[in-house]
């Protein structure tokens, strides 16, 4: 069998601050991604997603708990080390406006993402980065004029694809977007999400797509892993968690999703805001908000089983 691109296994991630409970925002979560795979992420707001997104990319610290990408334990102190191999995971953020320089041109700044598989080997130094700058351009679909431009200069939509420009310029083996459409108006939101996918397949690359818009998930995701509060609780093939949820909080997701005639998808309403993390419900996380939970779902704790979904529903 193929070893995985990414590997996750019960990673936690808890943030401390002093005379506070600590946050586990992280609480145990194992999932896979593939070369070539889209995996799409999807929870609520402060579920988790952006600390173990930021983990998988050895920016925050694992409490417990590992990380393998393509054969490499991924930590900070390897990623602060530049340790090369981890060059190989690129990241797009929700805000292009903060990871992009605004003082430095969109050609420098693609042209960074060459250098560095460059260095890491995988491409010859180029004697000049413009053609290759272009050819990324291109690939997102913006003009070769770009290059000589200031962020400022460019829509939402065109500078996320810039900053997709410039991660791809770093042959990344995975691609990780944290919320990467989450700010842009409805209409950029579908064509950057299938951009992203179709430059990370075609390139071989992994994405992890982060969003909390199942909607647009869906339109490019091979798998879904639904995250609440710093947990996995389904995972499935996109057809199988669309069209058949089974954990009554996925089944609230898509219920939540505005249909044509303004119903819901499914006759499910969701009470309450996700809990704080750093005080957790006792027995299932969700069972408070649960519109099935039943007699003991406040004490046991289920994980996920051997068919993707973690409810006692389905023990
Ligand atoms: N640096 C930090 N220090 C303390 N707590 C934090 C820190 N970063 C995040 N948290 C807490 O951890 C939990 C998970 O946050 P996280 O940002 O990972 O969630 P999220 O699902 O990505 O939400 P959002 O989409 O709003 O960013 C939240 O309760 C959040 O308040």
């Amino acid at each position: 069998m193929t070893p995985h691109l990414l590997s996750v296994s019960d990673l936690e991630v808890q943030y401390r601050r002093p005379g506070q409970l600590p946050t586990r925002a992280v609480a145990g979560v194992s999932l896979d991604v593939q070369a070539g795979e889209v995996v799409g992420l999807v929870g609520e707001s402060g579920c988790g997603k952006s600390t173990l997104a930021r983990a998988v990319c050895g920016l925050t610290a694992p409490t417990a708990g590992g990380i393998v990408f393509d054969g490499t334990p991924v930590g900070p102190l390897r990623v602060r080390r530049r340790e090369p191999a981890l060059t190989r995971i690129q990241m797009v953020f929700q805000d292009p406006y903060g990871s992009l320089n605004p003082r430095r041109r969109v050609g420098a700044q693609i042209a960074d993402g060459i250098r560095i598989a460059a260095l890491r080997g995988d491409i010859p130094v180029p004697e000049s980065t413009d053609g290759p700058v272009e050819h990324f351009l291109t690939r997102v679909g913006l003009p070769a004029s770009a290059a000589q431009r200031f962020p400022h200069e460019f829509s939402g939509g065109q500078r996320q694809r810039i900053a997709i420009a410039r991660a791809l310029a770093a042959r990344p083996s995975l691609l990780v977007g944290d919320e990467p459409i989450s700010a842009l108006d409805a209409s950029a939101q579908a064509q950057v999400a299938s951009l992203m996918r179709s430059l990370a397949v075609e390139s071989g690359a992994g994405l992890l797509f982060i969003s909390h818009d199942l909607s647009v998930v869906r339109l490019i995701a091979d798998r879904i892993a639904v995250m609440y509060l710093g947990r996995i609780v389904e995972t499935g093939t996109t057809a199988e968690v669309w069209d058949n949820p089974r954990h009554p909080y996925t089944q609230a997701l898509l219920a939540a999703i505005p249909q044509p005639d303004g119903a819901g998808r499914l006759p499910t309403e969701l009470p309450g805001d996700v809990p704080d993390p750093a005080a957790p419900p006792s027995g299932c996380r969700f069972h408070p908000r649960c519109p099935r939970a039943f007699d003991g779902c406040d004490r046991e704790d289920p994980r996920l089983n051997a068919d993707g979904v973690a409810c006692r529903l389905y023990a």
